[in-house]
């Protein structure tokens, strides 16, 4: 199962985003997706997912094994594409567990609801992302780190092949963030794909093979993490001065200076 664009050009009035922007995201591959604020990552993943209408002419530029996302079963898409985005739409008022539990839906097999295969696997997942003694909380009790896990966890327990997050790592402090990207890059060496939105360079250098860079005005650079990654293409994207610096033969990208400032 392979996910594909092809020639997908993404703009609001007066804003190119991207411009025939051609990609395949195969299962075992981590990518990132990088760039200045407003330069089109939620648009792109919202594209990815079907969430957003793309088509040029009479084809569809957005293709899930072979497929537009829009023509798949919403059940069938379920299982396949677990999507976290930056923002989520409406409260839920159920307790840490049930909102989990959530992420089974999908998978249920007969009338009688979840099985004790899906509530087993919303325990493994509320037991990875640390949330046990929280279980039994109304979700929106929880801190805002607390209840990114909580949505980390639901995915997990959709267990769909493609992963398209949105700032995953956001309210997360550092041993959480470590905690998520480790689990991310265990999925891809499942056989699952993730791509995900970063901000912070050194988490991509480590954890992702690939990497999106999308710029102002709508050019894309796309390749595996060695070639791409670099301080000349940093510099250009982020539009300030950047050192690379070599910690235990792992690359880390540290702004230095704003130019002009
Ligand atoms: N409905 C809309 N109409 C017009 N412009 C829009 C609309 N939605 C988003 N935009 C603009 O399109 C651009 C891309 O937005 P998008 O949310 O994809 O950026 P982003 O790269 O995810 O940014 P950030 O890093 O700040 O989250 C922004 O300039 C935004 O203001």
């Amino acid at each position: 199962m392979i996910l594909q664009t092809r020639n997908l050009t993404l703009q609001y009035p007066g804003k190119l985003l991207c411009c025939n922007l051609s990609l395949t995201i195969k299962p075992g591959e981590c990518w990132a997706i990088l760039g200045q604020n407003g330069c089109g990552k939620t648009t792109l993943i919202h594209a990815l997912g079907g969430l957003r209408r793309v088509d040029s002419g009479n084809e569809s530029s957005v293709m899930i094994a072979g497929k537009p996302p829009q023509t798949w079963s919403r059940r069938e898409l379920a299982r396949n594409l677990g999507i976290m985005l930056q923002e989520e739409p409406g409260e839920f008022w159920g307790n840490v567990y049930e909102y989990v539990l959530l992420g089974r839906y999908p998978h249920i097999k007969n009338m009688f609801g979840w099985d004790a295969i899906d509530q087993d696997m919303t325990l493994k997942a509320i037991e990875r992302m640390e949330l046990t003694s929280l279980a039994h909380r109304p979700l929106v009790t929880l801190s805002g780190g607390e209840r990114q896990r909580a949505r980390i966890a639901l995915l997990l327990a959709q267990t769909p092949v493609y992963y398209l997050l949105d700032e995953p790592l956001q309210h997360l402090d550092l041993r959480h963030q470590l905690l998520a990207m480790t689990l991310f890059n265990e999925l891809a060496r499942q056989g699952s794909a993730l791509v995900m939105v970063l901000h912070d360079i050194s988490w991509a250098s480590r954890f992702c093979d690939h990497v999106l860079m999308l710029f102002d005005n709508g050019h894309v650079i796309s390749g595996s993490t060695e070639e791409t990654l670099n301080q000349s293409n940093l510099e250009a994207l982020y539009q300030c001065n950047i050192k690379e610096v070599v910690v235990n033969h792992g690359r880390h990208f540290v702004p230095e200076t704003m130019p002009g400032v």
